[in-house]
């Protein structure tokens, strides 16, 4: 448990033959500090030497203000308030339904980030505040799929440390970065924020040792009923950390303060260290199901064609001046001509106003271009 020994530093991989650009995924519940961490591994990478500024996706489309320079903003694409007064919706929905829409262009983002493939060492994503809308919906599947199957990607899981001291509260927090784990099983990082407020020692000791889990559960209060006896929460717990222990195997934790940027060298070492685990682990479990789904498919294409082609057969025996008309040739390739809609999608990094890195504070909408998003149904 813990951080392993990472092969490279930021600064070593630049030395060495440049490799694809690993992609980190901030995920995390609202107010955990998924943004001030994305600022903050930004400006780190930033002071290297040399630079190695990240290319960065803001996929909030509700926040107001973002502490750092996106290259590519769903905001650009997306009026989120506009969305929610077409749509009828409230915030959650909005959000929601901005995400779809935006997710809908996502293929252009995509070929916008393997453009900079070459010339960058990081991608970050950082993701909505309310954390189910990334983590449950299609949409961050979808997204999550697409950058995992494209470059080496690992998931940072932001933790408010100062408010996961109460063991419940704590095990509830690991069993939902367990359901990610199990949902993406992508390289996982848990990243123990806030540390200048509250270190994260207790959570690596209750890592490490179920039973002193067990033992912080049993002396909280509430943890036994009026006799005295254990609650049926209580219970629950104590054998929940014994499952959460087989878990806690598959991952590296990392305490930082997004804040002083205390414990930000070590993240990138786990950063490091997840390249192998993706290499190793997920790209090879990627292909074969990538393998077998192409399989099926064509499977089901030749059966269908052989089927087809049965049915012409029959058709032109019984209709022999039928078949002299039939031009048709199955082996023909189709017309080209269904090209993807115009490009909307904005990489600020490339718009003309001076310097690499747009200045947020002088960002501003794309109103003019019109976009017509689909209506559901
Ligand atoms: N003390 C301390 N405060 C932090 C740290 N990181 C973030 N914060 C504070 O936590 C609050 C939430 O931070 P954000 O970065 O907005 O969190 P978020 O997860 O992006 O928030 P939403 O997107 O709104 O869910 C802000 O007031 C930050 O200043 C940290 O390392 N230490």
């Amino acid at each position: 448990m813990g951080p392993s020994t990472p092969p490279s530093t930021p600064q070593a991989s630049a030395s060495t033959e440049k490799k694809k650009p690993i992609a980190i995924i901030a995920i995390g519940m609202a107010g955990a500090g998924k943004s001030t961490f994305v600022q903050r591994i930004s400006s780190y990478l930033h002071s290297q030497d040399p630079p190695s500024p990240p290319y960065i996706l803001n996929l909030d489309p509700a926040v107001t203000h973002v502490p750092f320079e996106a290259n590519i903003d769903i905001r650009d694409t997306v009026n989120y308030a506009e969305v929610m007064k077409q749509y009828n919706l409230g915030p959650n929905g909005g959000i929601l339904t901005a995400l779809n829409l935006f997710t809908t262009k996502f293929d252009q983002v995509l070929g916008l980030v393997e453009k900079r493939a070459e010339t960058v060492d990081y991608v970050i994503l950082d993701t909505p505040g309310q954390i189910e809308i990334f983590t449950w919906s299609a949409s961050g599947a979808i997204i999550t799929d697409a950058i995992a199957s494209s470059i080496p990607t690992v998931v940072a899981y932001i933790i408010d440390t100062p408010r996961t001291t109460a063991p419940a509260t704590f095990m509830s927090n690991m069993l939902y970065a367990c359901s990610i784990l199990y949902k993406t099983k992508l390289p996982f990082i848990l990243v123990f924020n806030k540390t200048d407020v509250q270190p994260h020692s207790f959570a690596l000791e209750w890592m490490e040792d179920f039973e002193l889990f067990q033992a912080a559960l049993a002396s909280h209060a509430g943890s036994t009923d009026a006799e005295g006896e254990p609650t049926y929460m209580n219970s629950l717990m104590n054998s929940m950390s014994l499952v959460l222990d087989e878990f806690y195997k598959n991952l590296k934790a990392v305490g930082v303060s997004s804040m002083t940027g205390d414990g930000i060298k070590e993240f990138f070492e786990a950063v490091q260290g997840s390249r192998m685990e993706y290499e190793n682990e997920y790209l090879p479990d990627l292909l074969r199901a990538r393998a077998a789904r192409e399989k099926t498919l064509n499977d089901a294409k030749a059966d269908s064609m052989g089927r087809l082609m049965k049915d012409l057969e029959i058709d032109r025996a019984k209709n022999p001046a039928g078949a002299l008309a039939d031009r048709w040739d199955p082996n023909e390739e189709e017309d080209a001509d269904d090209e993807g809609p115009e490009i909307n999608i904005v990489d600020r990094s490339e718009e003309r106003w001076p310097g690499q890195y747009v200045d947020v504070t002088r960002a501003r909408r794309h109103d003019e271009e019109e976009i017509n998003w689909p209506r559901p149904g």
